[in-house]
């Protein structure tokens, strides 16, 4: 479970949020349920600092990162720099920077690449526009994303990304796609990695989905064969809601 904080929360309201996660989920649930934030960046040496402390067992990671290792780029952040603080994953190719920041397969490519490169693993988000999907073309648009991200890279490196795949109008929107439509999608990723990479690749490589998922609704997502996890936003940033989302094997138990 990801829980991708987008542009929202001061290092004392994260301090806060990250403690009330911790108090929260005991070790079991910690154990059964890999758990991980992704603040700003101004916000990940607080969870550093809070994790490592305190012995969390809570994964965390930046939003993006810059293609380069250094230099003069000013603004942009280095895959060495969140690898120095102990970032295990960094999201490439979010639709909002897709969007908002023009981004194109070739730089989700060379971002992906740079993040394996400091041994961070890539959270690459992948997903169709409501007129891609409206036309039925979401399936070859996801693919076509998915290869072009990928281009150049071993079976070895596919292994440690991780795929979210996030429909544009399920994002904020409060509309999640159905349980079918995730597993539809999420289905046909992990067949183009079979296809791609081999089947060994494609069974251990992990699968998320994104968009308006609720604590209600993440069961019966993860009750499809190919979603493996969910990326979240604005309910990670609701502790009890997000703490419900991470609990979601105890709603399945029932
Ligand atoms: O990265 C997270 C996704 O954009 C989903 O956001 P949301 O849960 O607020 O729809």
């Amino acid at each position: 479970m990801a829980g991708n904080w987008k542009m929202n929360l001061n290092h004392l309201e994260a301090n806060l949020l990250v403690q009330k996660i911790a108090a929260s989920l005991n070790e079991q649930q910690l154990t059964d349920v890999e758990v991980v934030v992704l603040p700003s960046f101004t916000n990940l040496r607080t969870v550093q600092t809070l994790v490592d402390g305190d012995k969390l067992l809570i994964g965390y990671g930046a939003q993006d990162l810059s293609p380069h290792a250094k230099g003069a780029y000013t603004g942009e952040i280095s895959g060495l720099m969140l690898a120095k603080l102990g970032c295990q994953y960094v999201v490439v190719g979010h639709s909002e920077r897709r969007q908002y920041h023009h981004e194109d397969d070739a730089l989700v490519n060379s971002k992906v690449k740079a993040a394996l490169t400091y041994e961070l693993a890539p959270i690459l988000c992948i997903g169709e526009g409501l007129e891609v999907r409206e036309a039925g073309e979401h399936v070859p648009h996801v693919i076509a994303q998915l290869d072009a991200a990928l281009d150049g890279l071993t079976a070895a490196q596919v292994e440690r990304v991780v795929v979210a795949y996030e429909p544009v109008w399920a994002i904020g929107t409060g509309k999640t796609a159905t349980p079918e439509d995730a597993q539809e999608v999420c289905g046909a990723i992990r067949a183009r990695l079979g296809e791609a990479f081999g089947a060994t690749t494609a069974e251990r490589t992990r699968i998320l989905y994104g968009g308006s998922v609720k604590a209600t609704s993440v069961a019966s997502l993860m009750a499809q064969q190919d979603v493996d996890g969910a990326l979240v936003g604005g309910a990670s940033i609701d502790a009890e809601e997000w703490v419900q989302i991470c609990r979601f094997p105890d709603h399945i138990a029932r």
